[in-house]
C-alpha cells in the first residue's frame, strides 16, 4: 500500500521547520529548517522565504497530500488592498504596545459595576475591573503580547500605515493564504484576502475574539483600531479544509492536490502534537515559555494572569508564557562564553541555588509577571560567592523558576496537574533536565526530542483529510521521565527577589 504524507509546518520565533510524516503512524520521513531573523518585528515576507528554503530541505511537498502551519501567536501582520505587508509585523515578544494594553484595560474598566447584579464577580478596583472585563469578553487580560494592543499602536503612532490596512492576520494565516497560492497583486488589481483564514485557538490569542461564542468582537476591534471596515480571517473549525495548495508549492504529484488544514497557535498545535488530556501541562522552553493546559470548558482566569486560549481540537488551551524562555540558558551561554554542554558542566559544579546567586531573567521586558519595560538582574552575589560555576546555575534555575512561575498560575485555575511534558528546544539542554524536577517539585516526563508544533500540525492535517471525527491515534515517544528530589529552597529564592 502506498502511504499517504502529510507535512506540518511550524513558522515559529526563530525558525520554519518543515515536517514531512506518514499520515497513519506520525512517523518522521522528512525533514527542513530554515532561520528567521532576529528581533520583535520581521518582514513576513522573511518567513515565506524560510518556508519556502525549509521545504526544499525536507525534499519537497509534491508528494504532500495535506498540510498544516502553526505558528507563532499574536503577531500582528497587516494586509493593503492588494495583499501587500503594509509594515513589518509586530510579533508576540514586542512590548512597545504596553502602554496600549493599559489605555484599552483603563477603557474597559472606567464604567462602574453594573447595577442589576451581573458583575458582582468583579473587582471595585478600575484597573482589575478592566482586566476582568476583557477576561470575560475575550478570555485573557490584555498583555503587549496580544495582537489588539499592537493595532492601537499602529493606529495611534503610525496613522498613514493603519489607513491603508484592509486587511489584518496573523502569522499562520499568512502563511497558508501564501500557500494556497495567493499573495499581492499589482497596482489596481485587488487581492483576494477573503480566501485568509485561521482557526479558533489563533484567533483566541488576537484579543478580539470570544472563543465562547465562536466569534470576532469587532466593537472592541473598533475600540483599539478606531474603524472596523478591515477583512478578519474566516474562524475555521478543527476540522474544516482552509484550501488547497499551489500546485507549484505542494501536492503537484498528488490526485486533488494537497488540503491545507485550519493550522493554529503554536501552543494549540504542540498539545496535539503530544496527544495532550486533562490533567496534563506542557512547558515549553522555546523563544517564549509556556506552561499550558486542556480544558473542557472556557478558562476565566480573574487574577487576569493566565491567558483562556481555544486549542485546536474545540476545548480550551490556558496557559502562562514568559517572553523569556530558553533565551536566557543562551544568553548565559555567551556571557560565559561555553557552549550548551560547558554551561551544564558548570551548573553542576554548583549546588541548588546557586550558593545564594539568582537570576531574575526578564531580559527583554517580561509578561508574566507583566512588566515590559522590566531587564534581567543577578541578585545575592558576594566576593565569596561569584564563580562562573554559580553564575551558569543561577541561569538555568532562573529559566526554570520562571516557568515554575507559569505552572503555579496554571495550578491556580484549579489544573490538576499529573503529568508534566518538557518540550520545545530549551528541553534539549542537560542542565535543564537536571534540575527541572528539583525546581518543579514533581517528576516530569520527556517526549522524545522532535518537533512537537510540526507534528501537531502535522496530525491535523492527517485527521482532516481523513474525514473522520477524532485526529489520528499517533503513538507519542516517550524518551523518560526525569526525577529528582525536591528543592522548594530554590523557588523561594528565586521568588524574594522576583517580589
Ligand atoms: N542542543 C541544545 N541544547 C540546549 N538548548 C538548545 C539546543 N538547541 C537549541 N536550544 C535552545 O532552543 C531554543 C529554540 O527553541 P525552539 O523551540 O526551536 O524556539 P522557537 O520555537 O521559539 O523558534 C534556542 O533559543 C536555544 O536556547
Ligand atoms: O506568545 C506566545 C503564546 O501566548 C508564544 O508562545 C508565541 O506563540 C511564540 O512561541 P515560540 O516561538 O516561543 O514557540
Amino acid at each position: 500500500m502506498t502511504r499517504i504524507l502529510v507535512a506540518g509546518v511550524d513558522t515559529s520565533t526563530q525558525s520554519t521547520k518543515v515536517r514531512v510524516t506518514d499520515a497513519a503512524t506520525g512517523e518522521l520521513v522528512r525533514f527542513g529548517q530554515a532561520k528567521h531573523p532576529d528581533g520583535t518585528s520581521c518582514d513576513p515576507n522573511a518567513w515565506w522565504d524560510a518556508f519556502r528554503e525549509a521545504a526544499a530541505q525536507a525534499g519537497g511537498l509534491d508528494d504532500v497530500a495535506a498540510l498544516a502551519v502553526g505558528g507563532q501567536q499574536h503577531g500582528m501582520v497587516l494586509l493593503d488592498r492588494q495583499g501587500r505587508v503594509v509594515r513589518d509585523a509586530l510579533l508576540w515578544n514586542d512590548t512597545r504596545s504596553a502602554p496600549d494594553a493599559e489605555r484599552l484595560v483603563a477603557e474597559l474598566g472606567a464604567a462602574p459595576k453594573a447595577a442589576d447584579g451581573s458583575e458582582d464577580d468583579l473587582s471595585d478596583d478600575a484597573t482589575l475591573r478592566g482586566r476582568q472585563r476583557w477576561v470575560k469578553a475575550v478570555g485573557s487580560s490584555l498583555v503587549a503580547s496580544l495582537t489588539i494592543t499592537k493595532i492601537a499602536w499602529v493606529a495611534a503612532n503610525e496613522p498613514d500605515n493603519a489607513a491603508r490596512v484592509a486587511a489584518v492576520c496573523l502569522p499562520h494565516d499568512w502563511l497558508s493564504w501564501r500557500i494556497a497560492g495567493h499573495g499581492p497583486v499589482a497596482d489596481g488589481e485587488t487581492a483576494d484576502l477573503a480566501a485568509l483564514f485561521t482557526d479558533r485557538s489563533d484567533a483566541s490569542g488576537t484579543g478580539y475574539f470570544d472563543s465562547a461564542a465562536n466569534e470576532y468582537r469587532m466593537d472592541l476591534f473598533k475600540l483599539a483600531f478606531g474603524r472596523d471596515d478591515v477583512t478578519l480571517p474566516r474562524v475555521l473549525g478543527p476540522t474544516e479544509t482552509g484550501a488547497v495548495a499551489d500546485p507549484a508549492i505542494a501536492g503537484k504529484d498528488v490526485p486533488g492536490g494537497c488540503i491545507i488544514a485550519p493550522g493554529g497557535g503554536d501552543n494549540a498545535m504542540a498539545s496535539l502534537g503530544l496527544s495532550m488530556g486533562v490533567g496534563d501541562v506542557s512547558i515549553s522552553l522555546g523563544t517564549s515559555g509556556v506552561a499550558a493546559a486542556i480544558s473542557p470548558v472556557p478558562a476565566y482566569d480573574m487574577t487576569a494572569s493566565v491567558t483562556g486560549f481555544a486549542d485546536c481540537t474545540g476545548h480550551w488551551l490556558p496557559l502562562a508564557c514568559t517572553i523569556n524562555g530558553s533565551r536566557i540558558s543562551d544568553a548565559g551561554r555567551a556571557a560565559l562564553g561555553v557552549d550548551y554542554d560547558e554551561l551544564a558542566d558548570l551548573a553542576a559544579q554548583s549546588v541548588p541555588g546557586a550558593e545564594g546567586v539568582t537570576l531574575i531573567p526578564y531580559f527583554d521586558g517580561e509578561r508574566t509577571p507583566n512588566r515590559p519595560d522590566a531587564t534581567a538582574a543577578l541578585y545575592g552575589m558576594t566576593l565569596r560567592n561569584t564563580t562562573k560555576a554559580n553564575i551558569a546555575r543561577a541561569f538555568v534555575e532562573g529559566l526554570l523558576c520562571s516557568q515554575r512561575d507559569c505552572l503555579e498560575l496554571v495550578k491556580g485555575l484549579g489544573v490538576d496537574v499529573k503529568r508534566i511534558l518538557l518540550i520545545g528546544g530549551g528541553a534539549k539542554s542537560a542542565a535543564v533536565r537536571a534540575y527541572a524536577p528539583g525546581v518543579f517539585g514533581m517528576d516530569v516526563v520527556l517526549p522524545a526530542t522532535d518537533e512537537y508544533v510540526a507534528i501537531g500540525a502535522a496530525r491535523q492535517a492527517a485527521w482532516v483529510l481523513s474525514g473522520e471525527a477524532e485526529p489520528p491515534a499517533w503513538q507519542l515517544a516517550i524518551d523518560g521521565t526525569l526525577t529528582g528530589e525536591p528543592t522548594p529552597e530554590v523557588y523561594e529564592q528565586y521568588a524574594r527577589y522576583r517580589g
